[in-house]
């Protein structure tokens, strides 16, 4: 009966790319109320940025000790060797965190992370407060990850062959199959009868009946993202996913990502430009990256997903740092890398 009271709530925060996930957490740390709480980032990517991001925040809780990066991987296909050992170096703590918050990458699937908090050492000490699944209003707006979720399941239902028919979809599927709280996302961008129309499709996508609540830039009370009670690891068989027959293990081959050096520019608004004309030639799902700005003391961040770009400084350059820009690019496997290196004035690195 003890069983659950005295387990740390751990909050699973999962959406598609570019969804608003890190916003997300920015903004429960900024509410945080002293509550002490530990984030583990996940990313595709190689590089960090969104660790990177939570860090130089400036928010109370967001310093180094309390951000767990696992860059480079999915946490879906890495929870034996990266997730498990740093939960476990997280609740061995002197003073373990009093809630977790796990932001996965935006191509994870939630799934096989639920499974890893059954895991003994982890089971007895954290429960899954709830799974919050952040989806990108205008996106799904768009058609762009879930063109027509009703035609997909029949379409599936009729031949269960196809299995990797929508990588895209898929993925996004799966994401709302896990979801205690469904946050719609970007709700400026969006307008009422959108809104409504995206709210009754996610209810329609979703197996159980689970909240949708609208929001811009996830601002939500942490009462509302908190304390879901769900404990989600004890009712997976309520929570689909399109790899259930694979055991959780399944493959990023049909999405990749690669880092770009980014040159130093004189004008943000054109290297913006310039970003946005290449994503959408290219068909890049998100980029994201920091950038040096001739004369300029801060650094500017910059952020894509699909065609839709926006910048803004994050801190200055440390004394002694190298002002070198990063882009992480990342999309279905197939990009034309050296075009898109050409097109931003760079090699690939990695
Ligand atoms: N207009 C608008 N933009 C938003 C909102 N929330 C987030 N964004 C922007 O969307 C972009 C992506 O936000 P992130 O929080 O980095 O998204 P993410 O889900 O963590 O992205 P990945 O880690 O790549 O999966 C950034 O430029 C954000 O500023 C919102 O509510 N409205």
């Amino acid at each position: 009966m003890s069983d659950t009271v005295e387990k740390i709530p751990a909050t699973i925060v999962t959406g598609f790319l570019g969804a608003g996930k890190t916003t997300l957490v920015r903004h429960l740390m900024r509410h945080a109320d002293g509550r002490r709480i530990a984030i583990i980032v996940n990313e595709f990517g190689s590089l960090g940025i969104d660790g990177e991001l939570l860090r130089s925040c400036g928010i109370p809780g967001c310093e180094e000790d309390n951000i767990v990066e696992l860059a480079n991987g999915c946490l879906c296909c890495t929870v034996a060797d990266e997730f498990l050992p740093t939960m476990q170096a997280l609740l061995d703590r002197p003073q373990p965190p009093e809630h977790i918050l796990i932001e996965t990458s935006g191509l994870a699937l939630p799934k096989p992370l639920l499974k890893a908090f059954n895991w003994p050492g982890i089971r007895s000490r954290v429960t899954v407060d709830g799974v919050v699944t952040v989806v990108d209003g205008p996106a799904l707006a768009a058609g762009r990850f879930a063109d027509d979720p009703e035609a997909v399941a029949a379409q599936r239902a009729a031949d269960p062959s196809l299995d990797h028919d929508n990588p895209l979809a898929e993925v996004y599927e799966d994401q709302l199959a896990a979801a205690d709280l469904v946050v719609l996302n970007k709700a400026d961008l969006l307008d009422e009868a959108t809104a409504g129309r995206l709210r009754s499709e996610i209810g329609a996508a979703t197996p159980r009946a689970v909240k949708v609540v609208a929001a811009r830039e996830g601002r939500l009370d942490p009462a509302v993202l908190l304390g879901l009670g769900a404990a989600a690891e004890g009712d997976l068989d309520a929570r689909p996913s399109h790899h259930d027959a694979e055991d959780g293990a399944h493959e990023h081959d049909d999405f990749e990502s690669f880092v770009l050096p980014l040159p130093e520019t004189d004008s943000p608004e054109a290297l913006l430009d310039r970003l946005a004309t290449l994503a959408e030639t290219h068909d890049v799902l998100r980029m994201k990256g920091f950038a040096s700005v001739r004369g300029k003391p801060m650094r500017l961040v910059v952020q894509g997903v699909g065609g839709r770009f926006t910048q803004g400084y994050d801190r200055p350059w440390r004394p002694g740092e190298a002002r070198e820009g990063r882009l992480v690019v990342i999309g279905e496997t197939g990009l034309d890398r050296e075009a898109i290196a050409a097109a931003v004035g760079a090699a690939v690195v990695g």
